[in-house]
């Protein structure tokens, strides 16, 4: 009969520890998952409702469904959240953030597992790319149909991350997604449809891999994603806020304003084609830029593509970032300190001169 998992870590404040009554296996890695909440953890009323059911599974039942999962590795769980990813916040992100650091750290913890929604995964993955001090693997699994649905996607992903969170040729890679047999960057990857099983095909330069018969195969040899940088959380307890505008026809210009008076430190502006802005919403970034130097960082609406540098512009350009992931990046920077020049180079590393 299973037996307890030994106890090898401590909990934090926020973290609710599960002792998972997984059976222990020596010759066995051992994986840590951390729970979030998410379409995976949520149950519909019927096995046909994949819209509409609410969130409530723990890591324990997770765990449970998929007992494949004890053939691979001993787990250890923690409840972080249990909530739609629309909801994770700065909280959740920062002790998620220090619980896989403090966990890695341990010799005996071979990778960790973060289940989570999909509506935000690609902004909580890209966090932690950017401030986990760890070689080992790190993986992000949701799903895209609760856990009641007829042909559930979640089992089959969680068996997957565990076994690639598990896997030494998964080191070194930097923060994965896997959903739906992909392996992506957490860099790179973006959910492209709201609905379907296969939203996280990646972006150009998202795509590291696949799992045949749940074997993770990988295209190239691990590397890391130009301009990756690291930023060590030392005693920081909340991020700076940036908030992100999103461009159109006729947008009203008044928003670059209320932004910063409802309290942003710095913005990003989902613009159109390569980061336009209408003639009225530039010059109202400019002179909010001109009063209060707050950066202005300009992204693209589209789903893909590259926003360049322009010497006579206030902006400072995204690049390769999508907003979503500028945003963090900009939260991140802002809260080190970061002035606008250093800034600027920081979102040009991703694109260094040939
Ligand atoms: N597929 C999902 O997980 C969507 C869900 N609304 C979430 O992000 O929490």
């Amino acid at each position: 009969s299973p037996i307890k998992a030994p106890s090898i870590h401590a909990p934090s404040h926020l973290f609710a520890r599960q002792d998972l009554q997984t059976p222990i296996n020596g010759t066995l890695p051992n994986v840590t998952i951390f729970s979030t909440g998410g379409t995976i953890a949520s149950q519909g009323t019927s096995n046909t409702q994949t819209v509409g059911y609410s969130v409530g599974l723990g890591v324990q039942q997770l765990v449970d469904a998929v007992p494949e999962i004890l053939n691979i590795s001993n787990i250890v769980g923690y409840q972080v959240s249990n909530v739609g990813s629309p909801s994770i916040n700065e909280t959740i992100l920062l002790e998620l953030a220090r619980g896989i650091n403090s966990e890695l750290a341990k010799d005996e913890v071979s990778g960790a597992v973060v289940t989570h929604g999909t509506d935000s995964m690609e902004e909580t993955a890209f966090f932690l790319q950017s401030v986990i001090n760890s070689t080992k693997p790190v993986v992000v699994v949701g799903a895209m149909r609760p856990a009641t649905a007829l042909s559930a996607d979640g089992p089959l992903n969680l068996l997957q991350a565990v076994t690639l969170a598990s896997s030494d040729n998964a080191k070194d890679r930097g923060v994965m997604i896997t959903l739906n047999d992909r392996i992506g960057s957490a860099y790179y990857t973006t959910k492209n449809n709201a609905n379907s099983l296969d939203t996280f095909y990646s972006t150009e330069a998202g795509q590291l891999g696949f799992f045949i018969n749940q074997v993770p195969y990988f295209y190239f040899e691990p590397a890391k994603p130009i301009g990756a940088t690291y930023f060590d959380l030392k005693n920081i307890t909340d991020l700076a806020q940036v908030d992100i505008l999103y461009a159109h026809q006729d947008m009203a210009p008044e928003l670059f304003n209320a932004s910063v008076e409802a309290g942003a430190e710095g913005l990003v502006t989902a613009g159109m084609g390569a980061g336009g802005l209408s003639s009225k919403a530039s010059m109202a970034a400019e002179a909010v830029y001109n009063a209060t130097g707050i950066p202005i960082v300009a992204s693209h609406r589209s789903a893909d593509g590259f926003v360049p540098s322009s010497d006579d512009s206030y902006a400072i350009a995204s690049g390769f970032y999508n907003p979503q992931k500028a945003r963090i990046l900009l939260q991140l920077a802002l809260t080190m300190g970061y002035d606008y020049d250093e800034i600027k180079e920081l979102f040009a590393l991703s694109y260094p001169a040939p």
